[in-house]
Parts: structure tokens; C-alpha cells; sequence
């Protein structure tokens, strides 16, 4: 078992933890390659009909395979990974694991945070351009990981998104973080984007560390477990 301490901090993308991880990073591959040709294609409408029949047999066949719900239960086992590890993969914004996230991948050099990350036409918001809400969830991961820099990690209070210009699609955006100030538990930061060498937006944010500390969020109750998403056959 290999613990990773810091499995964020790499420019590249770091190894998977196992063959598990592995294989689920090519099925997150796939599904991401799914999603940017669905929105980028116009198929024969009862070819999508049979496709999303595929689909749905393969989403059971992933379903009655042991499941495992929130990073805290992956990691009891002891055979998935530690937590880092675990977020490393499954993280909505950086998880190589997780078909949601473009990902962002990101480093520190010196008293910076740098990142990396690419959008493609499945984050279309003005047109050519990435939705603004995905800019700020791209600046919350980046921004959270940077807390690195600091010594009390904590959780949002605010994040500031300035857009000076649109962002584009399919084009390498690079980002960098700072942090301005520390106070006690609070965080403050400044963070960038750019493409192309123009700054595209950029933000200011405060993190705060919980009053218990990150590690008490553990004890918060849990969702929900079952979750049956609206399908277009059940007239949602
Ligand atoms: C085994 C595993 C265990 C886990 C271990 C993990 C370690 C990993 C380490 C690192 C990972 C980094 C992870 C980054 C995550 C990515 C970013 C996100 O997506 S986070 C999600 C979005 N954000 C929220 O959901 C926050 C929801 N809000 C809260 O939970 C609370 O409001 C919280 C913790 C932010 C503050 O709660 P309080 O109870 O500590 O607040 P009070 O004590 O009243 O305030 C402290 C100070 O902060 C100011 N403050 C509080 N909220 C503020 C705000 N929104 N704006 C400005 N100031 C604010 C207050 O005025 C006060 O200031 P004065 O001490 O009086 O000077």
C-alpha cells in the first residue's frame, strides 16, 4: 500500500493507488468521452434510443456490484485507500475517478499554488466559453487545495469571482493562488485564471477552519444512501 501524503501535489497525474482505481479511472475516461460526444453530436434518434438502453443495462450491471457510499466509508475497509488517496480519485472537481470533474490538477511551487485544467464542450455556458458556475467550482477546488500553503485548512466562508473576460472551451487554463493574509482559524486568498496568458477571472476567498477542526466533521449525520435519479422513461 502506498501512502500518498499529498496526492494533489503533482503537476502530472499521479499513479492510481491500485488496479481498482485504475480501471475506474478508464470507465471515467470513457464516461467522460460519453458525455462530451453526446452534447457535441446529433445520432439517428432511435440510435439514442438503443445507446441509452446499453447504458442503462450497463448503470445496473455497476449497481449490483458492492456498493460503497462517501469517501469515510471507502476508506474503513483499509482496501481502497486513505483518505487523500480516496478524495484523489473521487473529488467532483479533481478526481480522476469521477467522470464530473475535468479534472483540475494542481501543485505548489514556493509560496503558490499552480493548476491546470481543461474544459471541454460538455462546460459550454456563453457560447465557446466555460459556464461561469463551473469557473467558481474550478476556483473552490483549486483554492481549497491551496489552504495547503497555510497551516489551518478549512472550509469556504466566501469565494469572490471576478470574470473579466470569457474563459474558452478545449484551451488549457492555468491557475494560481496566494495567500494574502492569516487570522486565527480564517484564510484569505487570492486566486487567478488564465488562458492563453490573459487573465480570464479572477478571486478572492476566505476559508475557516471549523471551530473542532476539519477532522470533526466526520461526526456530521449522513445522507441519505439510496438516491433514484429522475430518468427521461419515468417522465421527469
Ligand atoms: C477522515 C477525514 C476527515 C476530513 C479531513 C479533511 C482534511 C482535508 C484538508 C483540507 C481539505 C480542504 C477542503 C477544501 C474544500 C473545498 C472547498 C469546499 O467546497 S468547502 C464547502 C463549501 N463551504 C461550506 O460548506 C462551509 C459552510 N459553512 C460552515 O461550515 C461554517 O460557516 C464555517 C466553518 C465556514 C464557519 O463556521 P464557524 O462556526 O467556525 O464560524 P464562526 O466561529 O461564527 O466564524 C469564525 C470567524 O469567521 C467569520 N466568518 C464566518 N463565516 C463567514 C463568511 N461567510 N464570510 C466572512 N466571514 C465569515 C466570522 O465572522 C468569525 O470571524 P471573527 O472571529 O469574529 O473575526
Amino acid at each position: 500500500m502506498t501512502e500518498l501524503k499529498n496526492p494533489f501535489a503533482s503537476e502530472e497525474i499521479t499513479a492510481p493507488f491500485n488496479e481498482e482505481w485504475q480501471a475506474k479511472r478508464r470507465v471515467a475516461a470513457a464516461v467522460r468521452l460519453l458525455t462530451e460526444v453526446l452534447v457535441t453530436s446529433s445520432p439517428d434518434t432511435s440510435k439514442m434510443h438503443d445507446i441509452a438502453e446499453q447504458l442503462e443495462n450497463t448503470a445496473s450491471d455497476f449497481a449490483s456490484s458492492p456498493r460503497v457510499y462517501g469517501r469515510l466509508d471507502w476508506i474503513e475497509s483499509g482496501q481502497h485507500g486513505s483518505f487523500g488517496q480516496v478524495s484523489h480519485e473521487l473529488n467532483p472537481l479533481a478526481g480522476y475517478s469521477n467522470p464530473l470533474a475535468p479534472p483540475v490538477t494542481t501543485r505548489i511551487e514556493g509560496d503558490m499554488a499552480i493548476g491546470r485544467c481543461f474544459c471541454g464542450w460538455a462546460y459550454e455556458g456563453p457560447p465557446g466559453s466555460v459556464h461561469g458556475g463551473y469557473v467558481a467550482a474550478i476556483f473552490d477546488q483549486f483554492m481549497g487545495f491551496a489552504q495547503k500553503l497555510g497551516k489551518r485548512p478549512g472550509m469556504t466562508g466566501y469565494l469572490n469571482v471576478s470574470y473579466h473576460h470569457r474563459t474558452p472551451l478545449t484551451t488549457d487554463l492555468h491557475l494560481e493562488a496566494r495567500i494574502t493574509k492569516q487570522e486565527g482559524r480564517k484564510t484569505f486568498m487570492e486566486g487567478k485564471m488564465f488562458a492563453h496568458d490573459e487573465l480570464t477571472a479572477s478571486c478572492e476567498a476566505l476559508f475557516i477552519e471549523p471551530r473542532k477542526g476539519m477532522y470533526a466533521l466526520k461526526q456530521q449525520a449522513r445522507p441519505e444512501e439510496v438516491f433514484s435519479p429522475p430518468t427521461a422513461r419515468s417522465g421527469a
